[in-house]
């Protein structure tokens, strides 16, 4: 029995990018920051969690020694494990973005050798003859916002506005991407998957990566809260993917969270979804029941990102990491020899960064399973390994990009 079960923690990064400065993140570090900030006691939220960032099973995976690969130094408060189970590393990204596509692509054994457009952060956002085909032909009064903005500030800014003038919320950030936040009732959830999606082909033009839906409920600034029903609208990646090698290979590739967008449905022959990191765990631990020998489940768990990195939130992050590791001996008990899961992530979002965007950054490897035995591989220079290693276990002809990492 041959399967992959391939986790990313979306933004889950651990420092030490090479190329950091070049993007103004020289010294960012999600993992490591975290990490010292609740060593020093600036972690804790009544209710929620205290003290030293606690994450014993992924310790045990390597992720200490994959962050001193990464940075050269241990994060703080943490103890090292007495002994590291599975094989561990740290990889740096090779794509030109430190954005969500980029980073799963590049995962998935394509990685993004050209520019994505981007909008400007000074005066208007969106060029005027962009927004003018917008209103025509998305059949709106015209927009709110037209510039860089954080979503949940953005929709307590605007979102009463929104609701007298029916215009919708349009905002972008340092990611390749056009975002539209609307009222799901008196917008309609409808008619905003719609306008995204005249959107969507308006921006080809401008090689925007992606346009996403980011409805929301309420009936005020105070309680405006965004749904679960996001929808993002990418581009096709720019060449098959090792999950389109998969699927053309005639294995099972099960789609878990917002995989299916990321990849623009493509290479997927199975799609879960599901609402928060502990259901998506459930739900990747369902797949992984129905998995068969040569299959990929392949899971994005976005909470970490969304809820917690862009909005700056130690914290939450913290917490999130916690229960996610609590997770971990569950989904051991459902392997079997010859299954191997890699845990990884696609970009960092330090929370305590300056701005809300994601910060460049190395980000964790961690392969195990009852067939592996523990060794460090080192520090990758592209995540496209990644891929490879699934395509290599999987028993597939390899890439072009990359190479197995076992
Ligand atoms: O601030 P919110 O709306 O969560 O947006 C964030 O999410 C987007 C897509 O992942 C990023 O580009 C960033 O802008
Ligand atoms: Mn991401
Ligand atoms: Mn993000």
């Amino acid at each position: 029995m041959a399967r992959a079960f391939l986790f990313v923690l979306d933004s889950f990064g651990i420092g030490g990018a090479p190329d950091a400065d070049a993007f103004g993140d020289l010294g960012a570090d999600t993992l490591g920051h975290i990490a010292e900030f609740c060593a020093a006691g600036a972690g804790d939220r009544a209710g929620l969690r205290e003290g030293p960032l606690q994450l014993p099973n992924m310790s045990a995976l390597g992720l200490m020694h994959a962050a001193k690969l990464a940075t050269g130094r241990l994060p703080a408060g943490m103890p090292l494990p007495e002994r590291v189970y599975g094989v561990y590393g740290a990889a740096s990204e090779t794509s030109r973005g430190k954005d969500t596509p980029s980073g799963h692509w590049e995962i998935a054994g394509t990685p993004v050798m050209f520019d994505w457009g981007y909008f400007p952060s000074e005066g208007d956002a969106f060029p005027a003859e962009l927004v003018e085909a917008i209103c025509r032909e998305g059949d709106i009064p015209g927009i709110l916002g037209n510039c860089h903005a954080s979503g949940t500030e953005i929709i307590a800014r605007f979102g009463e506005e929104h609701r007298q003038s029916g215009k919708p919320i349009c905002y972008t950030s340092s990611d390749s991407v056009f975002q539209i936040a609307a009222h799901e009732q008196s917008f309609g959830l409808d008619r905003l998957l719609e306008l995204c999606q005249v959107v969507r082909r308006l921006v080809d033009d401008y090689s925007i990566g992606r346009v996403i839906a980011r409805p929301f409920v309420g009936d005020n600034a105070q309680n405006f809260t965004r749904t679960g029903n996001r929808r993002d609208y990418s581009v096709l990646p720019p060449e098959p993917t090792v999950l389109d090698r998969l699927k053309e290979a005639g294995r099972k590739v099960h789609a878990v969270g917002k995989i299916g967008d990321i990849f623009a449905h493509q290479g997927l022959t199975k799609l879960t979804k599901a609402n928060g990191n502990m259901a998506l765990f459930d739900a990747s631990l369902a797949a992984i029941d129905e998995a068969e020998d040569g299959d990929l489940v392949f899971t994005n768990f976005v909470d970490f990102d969304m809820l917690y990195g862009h909005r700056r939130d130690v914290p939450g992050y913290a917490a999130a990491l916690e229960a996610f590791d609590q997770r971990l001996p569950d989904l051991d008990r459902r392997l079997k020899p010859g299954d191997i899961v890699i845990l990884t992530a696609d970009h960092g979002c330090d929370p305590t960064w300056r701005g809300t965007d994601h910060t460049r950054e190395r980000v964790p490897v961690l392969m195990f399973g009852p067939s592996l035995r523990s060794r460090s591989f080192g520090v990758a220079n592209t995540f496209a390994h990644i891929g490879e290693t699934v395509a290599r276990h999987l028993g597939i002809a390899p890439g072009p990009h990359g190479r197995s990492l076992i």
